[in-house]
């Protein structure tokens, strides 16, 4: 796997010393994780929503479409013979089995919206982030969203009313493994007011965009400056 490109502009965060020498910002990759029905779909959408330099990564999937979901929005659905190529082809950054389905994320998509000085947001899971903290993990910043209580999970679960009563069960059962991963975690968000939680996580993107490491070029930025003094 290639690691995200490390000095993607990203023009929001452009400044200019008096040289005219600019600073850029390394494009970031920021992954929501949780377990089945904690809220991430519904924070992801409410974020795009609000920030015009994100953009969603869109999985590919051998599960079907729930009613309401777009092919090529909410992912590509695909069937096993087309994952397995794209597997092979190394055309998927990350890829994982989750419950009884694969799942992976287009390689291509994501370095072209870096390249273009977006972020990426992506709706994976720990698997997938383990994946991702192994080849780009300066480039990362990943958010663990956890549901108030078990019974407010199944709640949610059973009240997105999308899912036969046998897959509520299962997602219910892997709750418990999946949720033990939040120590892998950057940050951790009990998603229990969702509008709180979605300013969690825009104020942790606008942080982690400002973030030192990130910016390309500061130390020619500041030199510039002094040029400019004299
Ligand atoms: N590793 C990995 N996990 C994914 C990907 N796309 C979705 N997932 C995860 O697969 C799990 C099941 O997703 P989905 O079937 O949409 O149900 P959801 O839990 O309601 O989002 C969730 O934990 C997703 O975060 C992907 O491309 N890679
Ligand atoms: N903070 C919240 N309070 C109450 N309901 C919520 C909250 N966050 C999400 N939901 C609802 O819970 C259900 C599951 O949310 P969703 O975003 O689909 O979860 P995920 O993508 O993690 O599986 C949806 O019906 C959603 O509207």
């Amino acid at each position: 796997m290639t690691a995200a490109p490390t000095d993607t502009a990203a023009p929001a965060s452009e400044a200019a010393a008096g040289s005219g020498t600019r600073i850029r910002r390394r494009g970031l990759m920021l992954v929501l994780s949780s377990p089945s029905g904690a809220g991430k779909t519904t924070i992801s959408r409410a974020l795009l929503e609000r920030d015009d330099n994100l953009a969603m990564s869109v999985s590919v999937t051998t599960r079907p479409a729930r009613p309401g979901e777009v092919d090529g929005r909410d992912y590509h659905f695909i069937g096993v013979e087309t994952y397995k190529r794209m597997v092979e082809r190394s055309e998927l950054l990350e890829h994982a089995r989750v419950f009884d389905n694969f799942y992976g994320t287009p390689r291509g998509p994501v370095m072209d919206s870096l390249t273009a000085g977006h972020d990426v947001l992506f709706d994976i899971d720990w698997q997938g982030t383990q994946q991702l903290a192994a080849n780009a993990r300066d480039d990362l910043v990943s958010v663990f969203i956890l549901p108030p209580t078990v019974e407010e999970l199944e709640r949610r679960l059973r009240g997105r009313a999308q899912d036969p009563e046998e897959v509520v069960r299962k997602r219910m059962a892997k709750a418990a493994d999946e949720m033990s991963h939040w120590p892998e975690y950057d940050y951790v968000i009990v998603n229990t007011d969702v509008e709180s939680s979605i300013r969690s996580v825009a104020a942790i993107l606008h942080a982690e965009r400002l973030k030192r490491a990130r910016q390309v070029g500061l130390a020619e930025f500041v030199n510039g400056m002094r040029g400019a003094e004299g």
